[in-house]
């Protein structure tokens, strides 16, 4: 007789809101012992910390001298550089070994800056179960030889699994204090996965399709039997928390791109508010920018597009009015038009190793409106990209409103 499994989950990345995701779903595989194994791998960029005289875990035998990330984690239960001050469980195992922390995972989060995500993938590519399956909480796109990628999508082909994505109005910071907020989840579980083929509503399972409509030829390996089914149900146990509350939808391009393109439009706030105007100025731009989301995918994305997700879920107008209004891409533009130095400077003299994905978003979404030749189309998105390479002044976006 085959015994019975276990899900094993793995955290790829922890920044901010990596290590803020390790947290919380490693209360919930605490929580949950008939479906998960109880500890949590995060795995960890290494770098050296030097803990400051005033840190509760400052040690003198250690001193002034660099120590490493994972050992503070592992030691003080603490990501004392990019989650100071919040008690992680001790459950959460940092791991500075990619293949390592990945092996044997049925369940990996991918929850890191969007740029790192393809040498990542490289890097685990064979090394991973083939039945593995993934939840991307990172907000961005790829861009490569023309083509658009949702990185949900893009981490799903590399890797030949299935890959579902979170997101949603969520500040790392605020969660972790456990201070409630919702998400949203798409996912939309591969047939294979299902028993004989039905749901667990009862309704048959359709074939599977990608965000375009297409089907899907990449065989998935299915998740052997003598693990728990993993489906919405379990996917809601592994991320809800008393302070998170989640949604799970099947949306995975609204999803996906309300949390990419709404970094651009956090920018562009922050550049407005950074210039002196307030808040009815913002949200010109906020409408502006939703208006030009849903643009992008109607335009991109026409056969599959669920425009209410943009409206309904947490991941459209929610994210949207958080991030202009609350979070680092809004903050730190802000202050960069008040310093009147460039946002890339701030990026790296004011974050300590965090990144700003409005950045290189507005980049890639650019450059690939310009190699398609309508980016006259997205005059908003246009505008930010100007502002970035310094071409275009903050003053020039009242003229984007002007008939
Ligand atoms: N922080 C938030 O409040 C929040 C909330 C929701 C979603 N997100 C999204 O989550 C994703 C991850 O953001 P974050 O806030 O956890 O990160 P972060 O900006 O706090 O930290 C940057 C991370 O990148 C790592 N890193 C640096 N160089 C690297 C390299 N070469 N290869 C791999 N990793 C490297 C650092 O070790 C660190 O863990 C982003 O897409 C972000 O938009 C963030
Ligand atoms: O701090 P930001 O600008 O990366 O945004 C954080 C979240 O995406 C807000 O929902």
């Amino acid at each position: 007789m085959i015994e019975a499994a276990k899900h094993k989950v793995t955290v790829i990345g922890s920044g901010n809101w990596g290590t803020t995701v390790a947290k919380l779903v490693a209360e919930n595989t605490r929580d949950h012992p008939d479906i998960f194994e109880k500890d949590v791998q995060m795995w960890v960029y290494e770098e050296n910390v030097i803990l400051a005289k005033d840190s509760p875990h400052y040690d003198a035998a250690v001193g002034d001298a660099p120590q490493k990330l994972t050992s503070v984690i592992n030691t003080h239960h603490e990501n004392v550089k990019y989650l100071p001050k919040i008690a992680l469980p001790t459950n959460v195992v940092a791991n500075p070994s990619l293949v390592d922390a990945v092996k044997n995972s049925t369940i990996l989060i991918f929850n890191l800056p969007h740029e790192f995500i393809g040498n990542i993938c490289k890097q685990i590519k064979g090394h991973i179960l083939p039945y593995a399956r993934g939840i991307s909480c990172i907000k961005g796109v790829t861009v490569t030889d023309d083509k658009i990628e949702l990185i949900c999508e893009f981490i799903g082909e590399a890797l030949e699994i299935y890959c579902g994505a979170l997101s949603g109005a969520n500040i790392a910071n605020e969660i972790a204090n456990e201070m409630w907020c919702e998400t949203t989840i798409a996912y939309n579980t591969p047939p294979c996965d299902l028993v004989n083929g039905t749901a667990r509503n009862g309704a048959a399972v359709e074939e599977h399709r990608d965000s375009r409509g297409q089907v899907i030829t990449t065989q998935l390996t299915p998740i052997p039997k003598n693990y728990p089914t993993l489906d919405h149900d379990e996917f809601h146990k592994l991320f809800n928390r008393p302070y998170f509350t989640v949604a799970m939808v099947s949306d995975v391009v609204g999803v996906s791109l309300g949390g990419a393109l709404k970094n651009i439009v956090a920018l562009a706030c922050g550049f407005v508010e950074g210039h002196g105007w307030n808040m009815t100025a913002k949200t010109a731009v906020m409408r502006r920018g939703m208006l030009e989301t849903i643009q992008f995918a109607r335009e991109f994305y026409p056969e599959t597009i669920q425009e209410k997700t943009f409206w309904e879920e947490s991941a459209g107008w929610g994210d949207m009015i958080v991030s202009c209004t609350s979070a680092r891409n809004w903050r730190y533009s802000k202050m960069a038009v008040e310093r009147g130095v460039s946002i890339q400077e701030i990026e790296r003299t004011e974050l300590n190793g965090q990144k700003l994905q409005g950045i290189s978003t507005s980049r890639e979404v650019s450059s690939f409106l310009r190699a398609r030749g309508v980016e006259d189309k997205y005059p908003l998105f246009k505008l930010v990209d100007g502002i970035l390479d310094q071409k275009v002044n903050v003053e020039d976006v009242p003229k984007l409103f002007r008939k």
